[in-house]
């Protein structure tokens, strides 16, 4: 499964200055990846742009070399896309919004209900599954949000900010969630924990100003830590240190 931007050019209305430029980035085809980058550095539009909620002003997006314009239903059934803002609709429960969202990719009703179901437990919300979503909490809804991006058979599974707002505990739960899913299918997130899930990325993509500052390993990431860094800081210190060596370079 290959999932790329192909010398992309994107900007927002009324911007002048494109937020990408011929840019091009390829979602590695297993495990995590985990895409890094201070506040403005293009991570949301990449992955609206992979997600095909937003369309490039110039270049291509490709899943499995097929370009998405030619095969737009079949695309959203195959990339799960979790938004930093989960749209949801407050009248319905948690369990029927989500069985809603997996019956659009294509599941049956009945598929979609007990995928539902399951997903809705596997995020630990099984007892607010009969809850309307707007008397869910922030964290709560954002775990319906992910409950969604699995809820369904995808290729891949995009996830913009899937930690923010959860609390110590349900990070936890998350992680959990994500090794199983990361095991099976590629996922890629973007984050600003970054000492809580280097340990399980397989892959560390840093972007700043609509460039990528460094795609590999996440070994290969690390070794760019300071000697003396503490070993749950290193992640840190790996990602300070390659944004200095951008300014100074
Ligand atoms: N809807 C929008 N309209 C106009 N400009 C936007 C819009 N969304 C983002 N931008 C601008 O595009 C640039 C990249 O934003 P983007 O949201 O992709 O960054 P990000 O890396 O996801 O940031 P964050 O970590 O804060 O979520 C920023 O300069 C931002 O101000």
């Amino acid at each position: 499964m290959t999932l790329l931007l192909d010398r992309v050019t994107f900007r927002y209305r009324r911007w002048e200055r494109p937020v990408l430029s011929d840019f091009s980035y390829e979602v590695p085809d297993e495990g995590l990846t985990i895409l890094l980058g201070p506040n403005g550095a293009g991570k949301s539009t990449t992955m609206s742009l992979l997600a095909g909620t937003a369309a490039p002003r110039a270049g291509r997006v490709l899943l499995k070399g097929s370009a998405l314009t030619s095969t737009r239903r079949e695309y959203r059934r195959h990339v799960a896309w979790l938004p930093q803002r989960v749209p949801t609709s407050r009248q319905l429960t948690a369990r029927e919004y989500v069985a809603y969202m997996a019956w659009l990719k294509g599941e049956s009703r009945t598929g979609a209900w007990e995928r539902a179901g399951a997903v809705l437990d596997q995020v630990g919300l099984a007892e607010q599954s009969g809850r309307k979503t707007a008397k869910l909490s922030g964290g709560q809804l954002r775990r319906v949000g992910i409950a969604c991006a699995l809820a369904h058979d995808a290729r891949v599974i995009l996830l913009d900010e899937p930690t923010a707002g959860l609390d110590p505990h349900q990070r936890t739960v998350f992680r959990d969630v994500l090794r199983t899913v990361a095991a099976r299918i590629p996922v890629l997130m973007s984050t600003h924990d970054i000492a809580d899930l280097a340990d399980e990325a397989n892959t560390v993509s840093l972007m700043d100003r609509g460039r990528i500052l460094h795609h590999g390993g996440t070994q290969s990431f690390l070794d760019h830590a300071r000697p003396d860094a503490a070993p749950a800081r290193q992640a840190e210190s790996a990602y300070a240190v390659l944004m200095k060596l951008k300014d100074s370079g």
